[in-house]
């Protein structure tokens, strides 16, 4: 029976790859974003990134025992343009990862700087593939942009919906319906500019799958909506 990964020395990033392969790989996220070698692709500019989602009720959140996940299957969502291709990705679901502290909690840095969380809405692309599975296996399988959130004053109310559920879903595995309607496009910053790169799962099997588009802006969240408690 595999050994539970987890953040601790002896279940940690560090020894994945013993359970699996591919966290030795090449394409490994998360990574830290140099900003003064990351370039800029005019390519991209012309083939803006563009976003549709829908509003959903009564999705499922679950605790996953290193943050939460809401399962958010939009057959009707689009990901499209930037360094996706021709290709359209379908958004799957969504999930966060904080820490103790506002000090810390994202998984990508940037300049060696770490976010209070980091929010990710993983898509998977439904031009080439049958279903999620069979994309996570393929180069170009899956799109996650990644939002970092910053600490403020200001709560943000989509965030809430989802954070003030926590309270019923205290234990790994244990799952609620959200009442609230979730639009995923607030969870999305104004500025729009990105950078994005080639990349894996960053947790576990850590496929090398992953068109990483991380948002520049973050979004404002309150402390008590990024810390454990
Ligand atoms: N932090 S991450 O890189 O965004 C990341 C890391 C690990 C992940 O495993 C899954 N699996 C499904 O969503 C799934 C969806 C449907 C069926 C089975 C699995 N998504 C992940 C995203
Ligand atoms: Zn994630």
């Amino acid at each position: 029976m595999a050994a539970e990964w987890g953040y601790s020395p002896t279940n940690g990033p560090d020894v994945w790859a013993r359970l699996f392969p591919q966290a030795g790989g090449a394409r490994q996220s998360p990574v830290d974003i140099c900003t003064s070698i990351a370039s800029s692709d005019s390519n991209l500019e012309m083939k803006k990134l563009t976003f549709a989602y829908e509003s959903q009720s009564d999705l499922r959140i679950l605790n996953t025992g290193h943050g939460w996940k809401v399962e958010a299957p939009q057959s009707g969502s689009r990901l499209e343009g930037g360094p996706l291709g021709e290709d359209i990705y379908q958004l799957e679901q969504f999930h966060c990862h904080w820490g103790e502290t506002s000090a810390e909690g994202s998984e990508h840095t940037v300049d060696g700087r770490a976010y209070a969380g980091e929010l990710h809405l993983v898509h998977w692309n439904t031009t080439k593939y049958q279903s999620f599975a069979e994309a996570a296996q393929h180069p170009d399988g899956l799109a996650v942009l990644g939002v970092f959130f910053d600490v403020g004053n200001e709560s943000n109310d989509e965030i809430e919906k989802i954070v003030s559920t926590l309270s019923e879903i205290k234990f790994k595995g244990q799952f609620t319906d959200i009442p609230d309607v979730i639009d995923p496009t607030t969870f999305l910053p104004s500025g729009l500019g990105y950078w994005t790169y080639l990349g894996s799962l960053t947790t576990p099997p850590c496929n090398e799958c992953v068109i990483w588009i991380v948002y520049k802006e973050p979004i404002t969240v309150t402390e008590e909506q990024v810390t454990y408690h």
